[in-house]
């Protein structure tokens, strides 16, 4: 039997897969090199470069037809960056695995300085994050920040060439690139809180997959499961449709979940956030709790102002 790994083409997606497959030979005899496959696939959001992904439509655009092979049986597993993944799966389909997190942390990317705070008046960024973006303009209303997408490697060919001042890139995807520019600069997560699972990497299969499920048991980092599920369901409460800027981070000690929300306007002008603790026997009932909180703490002039497009 051949184990097939379905995964979009970037290097970071690619490096992602690789590594669940040498995690995957390492905790099973009988896989190998011979019998596991890397089936590269290009998804919608990977074909369109030009326009934010909150334009496209956020939802499914990595994982459409990555999604539709796990149902048809032409792959095995998926292999994603959770805080690309929607909240809601599709019919069938099921996250079953989670690879520990790697370093959470945004990173401020620049020539010209270490901080946001030290860049000159007026500066450009880019980022075609909305969270991101709400951040930014909220510590800095001077500067202005232009959509700027593509993979790892073509933001920063950008950044060469002049056409931004500096842009963020999660820490986790240049570690796991092997990546390390002295223009990286990590920002402390108080600073500046992450996406909901970043750094997280998680693995998809269709529920009726019992091989694929066993297979994958010895590769969960239980601690990281509890952590990004709270985030997550946060989320879902939140928005489902990544038009909002939401920013959520979960820690664990001992039996406890500490879960910091926030939800921001894309312009910084607004900007609500809390932290909540719960215990870990029910991570989704923390997500919703805090979701809860924020978007009574936001109010609905709040959340008219995003539907009108601020
Ligand atoms: N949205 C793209 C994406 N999805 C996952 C990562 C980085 C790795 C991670 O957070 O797991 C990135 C790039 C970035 O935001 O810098």
């Amino acid at each position: 039997m051949t184990v097939r790994i379905g995964t979009r083409g970037s290097l970071l997606a690619l490096a992602q897969a690789e590594e669940v497959k040498a995690r995957l030979i390492a905790a099973h005899d009988h896989l190998s090199e011979n019998n596991i496959e890397i089936v590269v696939m290009s998804t919608r959001g990977d074909r369109v470069l030009d326009r934010p992904l909150s334009e496209i439509g956020g939802k499914g655009l990595f994982t459409e037809e990555i999604e539709a092979s796990l149902l048809s049986g032409d792959i095995d597993i998926a292999v994603h960056s959770l805080k690309d993944m929607a909240t809601v799966l599709p019919d069938g389909l099921e996250l079953v695995c989670y690879l520990e997190r790697e370093d959470v942390r945004d990173a401020f990317i620049s020539a010209k300085a270490a901080t946001l705070k030290e860049l000159p008046k007026g500066a450009v960024i880019g980022s075609a994050s909305l969270r991101r973006q709400a951040q930014t303009l909220a510590l800095r209303p001077d500067v202005s920040v232009v959509t700027f997408r593509g993979n790892v490697q073509s933001r920063l060919r950008k950044l060469e060439e002049g056409v931004v001042d500096a842009t963020y890139l999660a820490v986790a995807g240049l570690n796991r690139l092997g990546l390390d520019d002295p223009r990286v600069h990590p920002i402390p997560v108080d600073n500046f809180l992450p996406a909901v699972a970043q750094g997280a990497i998680s693995i998809e299969i269709a529920s009726h997959n019992q091989t694929a499920r066993e297979m994958l048991a010895p590769l969960n980092h239980r601690n990281t499961e509890l952590c990004v599920r709270a985030e997550r369901a946060m989320l879902k409460i939140l928005d489902g449709s990544c038009r909002t800027p939401i920013a959520g981070y979960a820690t664990l000690t001992g039996d406890q979940i500490t879960l910091r929300g926030q939800v921001a306007l894309p312009d910084g002008k607004e900007s609500y956030s809390n932290t909540l603790q719960g215990p870990t026997q029910d991570p989704e009932a923390l997500g919703h709790r805090l979701g809860q909180i924020l978007r009574d703490q936001a109010g609905p002039a709040f959340f008219a102002k995003l539907a009108a497009g601020v």
